[in-house]
């Protein structure tokens, strides 16, 4: 079926998140990559402000089911300016979640791709995330190589 414009062949748009988000299952989303309450629209729109003026060198995408209008899934791309590497960025992909019913269509992978896209136009020389083992398989057909140990200090 022909897609409308940005829509697709499966008829999702991969897209900035906006503040009219929260009503389209936004947290729904958060909530199967971590535990987590509902946010208050206040709440919400203050965390979005304030990413909002990290202007392209913070990015969260989600892919809204164009015939629901509902969010299918989401995922972030933080670029860091470093001193190393002659003043170099490296993008830091983070919170990648696809709504459980519409997995197993290739949409995680887009997201992340387009994540990446990001990254390397604003000219970072890498792109790193920390994932479970049983990522490896999907972060590897989105590209990514095994790198290093990750390390945590929780609070
Ligand atoms: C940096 C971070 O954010 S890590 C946190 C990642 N998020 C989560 O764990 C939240 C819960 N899980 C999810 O939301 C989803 O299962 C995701 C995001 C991991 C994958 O999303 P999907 O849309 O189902 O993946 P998609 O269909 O794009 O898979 C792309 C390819 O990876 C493969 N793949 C997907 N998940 C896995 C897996 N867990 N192990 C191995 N391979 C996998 C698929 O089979 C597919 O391969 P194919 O092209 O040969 O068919």
């Amino acid at each position: 079926m022909e897609q409308p414009p940005g829509v697709d062949a499966d008829g999702y748009r991969i897209r900035p998140l906006e503040l009219a988000d929260l009503s389209k299952g936004f947290c729904d989303l958060l909530a199967q990559l971590s535990p987590s309450a509902s946010l208050t629209e206040e709440a919400f729109r203050s965390r979005f402000e304030e990413l909002a003026a990290l202007g392209a060198n913070h990015l969260v995408l989600v892919a809204e089911d164009a015939a629901t209008g509902r969010l299918a899934a989401a995922g972030a791309v933080l670029v860091e300016r470093k001193f190393i590497r002659r003043c170099g960025s490296v993008g830091h992909v983070e919170d990648v979640v696809v709504d459980a019913a519409s997995r197993g269509r290739g949409l995680g992978e887009r997201v992340v791709r387009r994540l990446v896209e990001h990254a390397r136009g604003r000219g970072c020389y890498k792109v790193i995330l920390n994932c479970t083992p049983e990522l490896r398989g999907f972060y590897a057909k989105c590209g990514f190589v095994e790198k290093n140990v990750q390390m945590g200090l929780y609070f």
